[in-house]
């Protein structure tokens, strides 16, 4: 997702460097676009103890559980001017790593990009929100005529919630029982679980805002079939061995039910499961 962020900000004429210790330089990436189109991009690379001091303006783009170690060189070179774009699925993932008081705009993307490094496929160019506690900054306007679909929104919550829902039922279940998407909803025994790790989130939300819609389960089960045919994240994380993203969606439920006095038995269930690499 980085990769493709990056293709758009250099289409409008930013320059994008990647911050990686141990990493060829520059950075050679092929990108195949939904048209069949292929975009080479080649980005520098900075070492983290080569930074300046100051940085203007920073995409976080690392995988939820990566985000610690990517942040830690970074934290003291962040300032009130700083601007931070949080690019990543689940929530909380960037607590406690950036200066007090600091508040980073968000991004909720449908879009969909696979591979591993250096070739990423786009499978599908959707609508991206791009949003936080401010105005959007002045560099927005022009970014969306080389951003396709990209949308300010004064109050991004809302967009993370419904995406937090979608991933915290389809993406364990997919993952734990090495399924498609769209047998969330195809699957009676699988669609029940879902229900009721969707309930437990809606209970959270709703006591974080009591004016949280609830009644996520329709929303989730398009979500599914819409992505029918697709692995999810976590199952494709799973499958490769690679850490997933469970403590930024699950985990994060967990974390605030915890906080709230409130059961969340479902979610709690997926976490363990999910941490022990236990099949349920
Ligand atoms: N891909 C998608 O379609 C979507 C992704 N997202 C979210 O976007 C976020 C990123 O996902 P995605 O792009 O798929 O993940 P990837 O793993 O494809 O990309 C993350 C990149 O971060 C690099 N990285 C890891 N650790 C560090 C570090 N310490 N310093 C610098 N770079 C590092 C990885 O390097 P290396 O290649 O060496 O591992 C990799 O190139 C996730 O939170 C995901 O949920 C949201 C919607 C859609
Ligand atoms: C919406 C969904 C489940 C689509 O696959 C997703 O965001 C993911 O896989 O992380």
């Amino acid at each position: 997702m980085g990769t493709l962020a990056a293709w758009y900000l250099t289409r409008a004429g930013h320059g994008v460097t990647v911050i990686r210790h141990d990493s060829p330089a520059p950075l050679e990436k092929t990108l195949r676009l939904p048209d069949g189109r292929q975009q080479m991009l080649s980005l520098p690379v900075l070492d983290p103890a080569t930074l300046p001091d100051h940085i203007d303006h920073l995409l976080v783009a690392v995988k939820t559980p990566y985000t610690h170690q990517a942040m830690a060189p970074l934290t003291d070179r962040l300032d009130t001017d700083s601007l931070v774009l949080r690019f990543q699925n689940g929530l909380g993932a960037l607590d406690g790593l950036l200066p007090a008081g600091f508040s980073a705009l968000e991004a909720v993307t449908t879009s969909a990009v696979k591979g591993q490094h250096p070739d990423h496929t786009v499978v599908a160019e959707n609508a991206t929100w791009l949003g936080g506690s401010t105005a959007p900054p002045a560099w927005f306007a022009a970014l969306t005529e080389h951003w396709p679909d990209l949308h300010w929104e004064d109050d991004i919550r809302p967009r993370q919630w419904h995406k937090l829902v979608a991933n915290a039922v389809i993406n364990p279940l997919t993952a734990l029982y090495d399924v498609p998407n769209g047998r969330i909803s195809a699957d009676p025994a699988l669609r029940e679980q879902a229900t009721q790790l969707c309930e437990e989130a809606d209970q959270v939300l709703r006591q974080l805002d009591p004016a949280w819609p609830g009644h996520s389960l329709d929303n989730v089960l398009t979500v599914a079939r819409a992505t029918a045919g697709n692995t999810s994240s976590m199952r494709a994380d799973w499958q490769r061995g690679a850490q997933t993203e469970i403590d930024a969606i699950n985990g994060w439920l967990v974390q605030q039910a915890d906080r709230l006095g409130l059961a969340v038995p479902a979610n709690r269930k997926v976490v363990t499961a999910m941490r022990r690499s236990l099949t349920m």
